[in-house]
């Protein structure tokens, strides 16, 4: 078992005791959070935008690793904790829905994502799919209605960028680049349901080199009556999803 660390991690093959399934969030703080639902919850490292953790799960290994926001940075996470041994990726984020039926307090489980990013194109070509492993999802969606959620399975649009790319007119200079506007009315006629930043990358890198993969988000935001989320909201929506995140795995590690 290595004991050489990983490039950014700060972490090695022997620190995770045989984990091979990693729970990802995007926000460093979320990660305790996560790590308290499970039993032996145990710091490992904390570098830039990565803070891990390690639990157990009904005896199983868990890693609990924070992507920082966008694809470069989710890349190299799921790359470096690959390396190490971890095969099945979950992340758990927040989002913005774009369809009107859609509440704040949600949950969406991801089918598939609109590859408005760059890094999933340093993988595979865009004419691949950025899809979850379906046993991954089903294990969501699973967790989602078993939490009472109302839960949303669907396209998310997953972008580069939180202002342009989602087409935010809210800004320092109120410009969006042409081939951003009028893209939201666009993947709102398509059905798109929602809009985070991570999942395209890691879809395309994890379902092009037999890694797996899945993307659940608590919303905090519905873009079709808001700009601003509420603060009180946004709380317990993050908890539901940590939830049901943690149950996700937890099906997957006993089925
Ligand atoms: O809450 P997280 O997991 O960070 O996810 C969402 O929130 C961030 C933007 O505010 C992006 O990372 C987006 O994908
Ligand atoms: O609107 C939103 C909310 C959370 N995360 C995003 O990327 N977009």
């Amino acid at each position: 078992m290595s004991t050489q660390n990983v490039f950014h991690l700060g972490i090695n093959a022997a620190d995770i005791e045989g984990a091979t399934l990693a729970i990802i969030p995007g926000d460093p703080a979320r990660v305790e959070r996560i790590a308290n639902l499970m039993d032996e919850p145990k710091f490992l490292a904390s570098h830039r935008e990565y803070t891990v953790f390690l639990a157990k799960l009904d005896g199983h290994s868990v890693v609990v690793c924070s992507t920082g926001i966008g694809g470069p940075s989710t890349s190299i996470a799921v790359e470096e904790l690959a390396q190490i041994g971890v095969r099945t990726f979950l992340r758990i984020g927040t989002t913005g829905a774009i369809q009107p039926h859609i509440n704040v307090g949600d949950v969406i489980v991801t089918s598939g994502a609109v590859r408005l990013d760059g890094a999933s194109s340093h993988f595979a070509p865009m004419e691949f799919p950025a899809v979850p492993d379906f046993n991954v999802a089903t294990a969501m969606v699973a967790a989602a209605k078993a939490s009472g959620a109302d839960v949303h399975v669907g396209v998310t649009a997953s972008s580069d960028t939180f202002y342009p790319g989602q087409e935010r007119y809210d800004t320092f200079s109120g410009r969006v680049v042409k081939r951003f506007q009028g893209s939201m009315a666009e993947w709102q006629q398509m059905g798109v349901l929602n809009f985070e930043m991570e999942s395209a990358t890691l879809f395309t890198m994890c379902a092009s080199q037999g890694l797996k993969s899945g993307c659940v988000a608590g919303v905090i935001i519905n873009r079709t009556q808001q700009e601003i989320p509420d603060e009180s909201l946004m709380k317990g929506t993050e908890h539901r999803a940590i939830s049901v995140v943690v149950d996700a795995a937890r099906r997957l590690l006993t089925e």
